[in-house]
């Protein structure tokens, strides 16, 4: 199923009629070069194109009072006087004659891409629109926003499709006030918003922004608020969160549908964000939510003022809607102090609602709240002026190519195992190198002359040269025995490949330690075994007490250790073995295949028993790019597995600073 992108220009026929320093950087051409791009890198080629239609009143009576509507619907017919009159009632808005028809379309193209995905006649996509939305609220226009076009989108999908459970992710760098407001009570809405706020003092400057505004009433729980008390926040203060906060939630609240207020002015060089994260990191953002909700991802534009970051970002989200692998997380550094402190009193706020966050450490001593400045105290608002930020312009390299190998997916199966649809029988090219042949002679065959053997490792290694060298994204090989087949990758790709490998074990199994001294290899071990084996930090054995057939622990754990490894890691190839006998189930299978894709530029070989006949048409479903199945809602993860995740991250985050769940200790 392809991606919809639903744009029209319509949209942009609006902008500020006036002088008002506050709104002057919400102009047409964030939609035009937007599109433009999309246009220009062939990405809207490839998507499925849906018209915008109209909201109804009633589409829009689904969030705003009707005083409010019949207010703004008389602003088509307002003087520039009545206009301005009418816009002083509100904050940081402005309002002309085409706004209303605008702000209907907004709403009109959010609805249909929610319409496309529910139906089933795409997987995901976007809508490129204006006003954004997050800001308005019931009877109020606020930041550039008329009408709540998310919260809107939320609410037809309840009444539409009876979807039961929504979640919005808000990577925009402001709070979405009137998405938290719209839904805090509602525990079938869970709200992410993470936006910068320097101790009240960055707009809206309002106290219920900070990370103690969990929701309210049945709603407790189902609002997440991370304020960024700094400006210059990075890719790697973006994922922490993602993996520490926002996945393992995700994943136990399990939606139905996954919406995306998706501002871009969380991205480098936005006058109003004042961040560094990349274009790319909306790249793994995207990749990260697409495993959710059966990969119903519905992304809807909001702000972003930067009219080089912004097209930069909107075409890595829909390059990643359209499946092709992100660009390796290059260089992730440690997250900083003030974006730790955020991180730990999220999760400390939220510990009672969410059975993965049970464990997560107090608020921090210097506990940030008591910066928050008490505005009627210094009287002051020192909200951000309206005077032009310093000139420092910001520079940043364009965004790596993104190419998709012609082979998505090569397999290298036993004869009697049919190749699964648009999948590529894989067997090695020509005569074996005699070279290799003989040191996969005298290292990995035990019994002599195993022709079957050789042939199938020595298509192993040719299928992870090409993946090496790009021509093939990834693979699937089937083999007598995997521990072998294991060592015979890790010690090719140690000699052969230019890249490092990360070894993700799923299952018992002894994996010889040689294979992770010299940081080219970092080894994951899911198991049921206890491993007191501290051999080095490239070595991590992750013990669950009931192994890998327990759904939450494993998943905790993925998100929670191996996914941040992973990243800061960031290997040239992922190698997932499944050991015989692991228990895992397939849905927890392609959930980790999906989830492992956003590594190495997609490049995830996977090894299985040839005896797992049964999990080769799911595990090709998953490498081909395909979102895997939903979980549907988790228990608890066990307290135990829960506790060693906490004290495995403890051990190991001097080592991988993306473990760290809590600001250094002061003092
Ligand atoms: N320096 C301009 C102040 C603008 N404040 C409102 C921002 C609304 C963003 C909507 S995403
Ligand atoms: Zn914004």
């Amino acid at each position: 199923m392809g991606t919809a992108l639903i744009y029209d220009e319509e949209m942009t026929k609006y902008k500020l009629l006036w002088v008002d320093p506050a709104c002057k950087i919400e102009v047409p051409e964030r939609l035009t070069v937007s599109h433009e791009a999309l246009v220009a890198t062939g990405l809207a080629d490839r998507c499925v194109s849906i018209p915008v239609r109209e909201a109804t009143e009633a589409d829009i009576l689904l969030v705003h009072s009707e005083e409010y509507l019949e207010g703004v619907k008389k602003t088509p017919y307002m003087t520039l006087e009545d206009l301005q009159e009418f816009t002083l009632q509100y904050g940081d808005v402005y309002f002309h004659p085409n706004i209303y028809h605008c702000a209907k379309l907004a709403i009109g193209a959010s609805l249909q891409l929610v319409d496309a995905v529910m139906t089933g006649k795409v997987r995901n996509g976007m809508a490129l629109v204006r006003p954004p939305g997050h800001h308005s609220m019931r009877s109020a226009a606020s930041g550039f926003c008329v009408f709540n076009n998310v919260a809107i989108a939320a609410q037809y999908a309840k009444r539409q499709y009876g979807v039961k459970r929504v979640l919005i992710v808000d990577w925009d760098i402001h709070h979405g006030q009137g998405v938290q407001y719209c839904f805090e009570d509602d525990p079938s809405v869970l709200y992410f918003s993470w936006h910068r706020y320097e101790h009240q003092k960055f707009w809206p400057q309002l106290r219920e922004s900070d990370f103690d505004s969990v929701g309210k009433e049945k709603g407790a729980g189902f609002n997440i608020n991370v304020p960024w008390n700094k400006v210059k926040m990075q890719n790697s203060d973006y994922l922490s969160i993602f993996f520490h906060v926002l996945l393992p939630v995700a994943y136990e609240f399990s939606p139905d549908l996954v919406l995306v207020c998706a501002g871009f002015d969380s991205a480098i060089g936005d006058p109003e964000g004042e961040m560094c994260a990349t274009p790319d990191i909306f790249a793994h953002l995207t990749h990260l939510l697409m495993n959710l909700a059966g990969g119903k991802v519905c992304a809807v534009l909001e702000g972003g003022y930067n009219l080089t970051s912004l097209p930069q970002s909107v075409c890595q989200t829909v390059q990643t809607l359209l499946g092709d692998p992100a660009p390796r997380p290059a260089n992730l550094e440690s997250p900083c102090k003030s974006a730790l402190e955020s991180l730990q009193c999220v999760r400390s706020a939220h510990r009672q609602y969410w059975s993965c966050l049970k464990h997560a450490a107090d608020l921090p001593t210097s506990d940030i709240s008591t910066k928050r400045i008490k505005l009627e105290e210094e009287g002051e608002k020192t909200g951000e002026g309206e005077e032009d930020k310093g000139t420092d312009e910001k520079v940043w390299a364009q965004p790596p190519k993104r190419v998709a190998p012609s082979i998505r997916t090569a397999v290298v199966l036993p004869d009697g195992v049919a190749c699964p649809d648009q999948c590529e029988r894989f067997s090695s090219p020509g005569d074996p190198d005699p070279l290799v042949v003989s040191k996969l002679r005298e290292n990995y065959l035990k019994d002599g002359d195993d022709g079957n053997a050789l042939t199938t490792l020595y298509s192993l290694t040719a299928l992870a040269d090409k993946m090496d060298r790009n021509e093939i994204c990834s693979g699937l090989v089937l083999v007598r025995d995997v521990s072998m087949a294991m060592m015979c990758v890790v010690q090719h790709a140690a000699t052969a490949l230019s890249n490092r490998v990360l070894v993700v074990c799923v299952g018992d199994g002894k994996v010889r330690s040689d294979c992770s001294e010299d940081g080219k290899t970092l080894v994951v071990q899911f198991s049921s075994k206890e491993s007191d084996d501290q051999r080095s930090k490239y070595y991590i054995p992750v013990c669950l007490q009931k192994g890998c057939s327990d759904v939450p622990g494993l998943l905790h754990s993925i998100s929670g250790l191996l996914l941040p490894l992973g990243y800061e890691y960031d290997p040239g190839l992922v190698l997932l073995v499944q050991m015989p006998d692991s228990g895992i189930c397939d849905s927890v299978w392609q959930q980790l295949i999906g989830l492992l894709q956003g590594l190495a530029r997609g490049h995830t070989l996977v090894l299985m028993r040839e005896d797992e006949r049964t999990r080769v048409g799911p595990t090709a479903s998953s490498l081909l790019g395909n979102a895997a199945p939903s979980l549907g809602q988790l228990h608890a993860p066990l307290p135990e597995d829960v506790k060693a995740v906490e004290s495995l991250r403890h051990r190991l985050k001097s080592d991988w600073k993306l473990l760290q769940t809590t600001a250094p200790e002061t003092g």
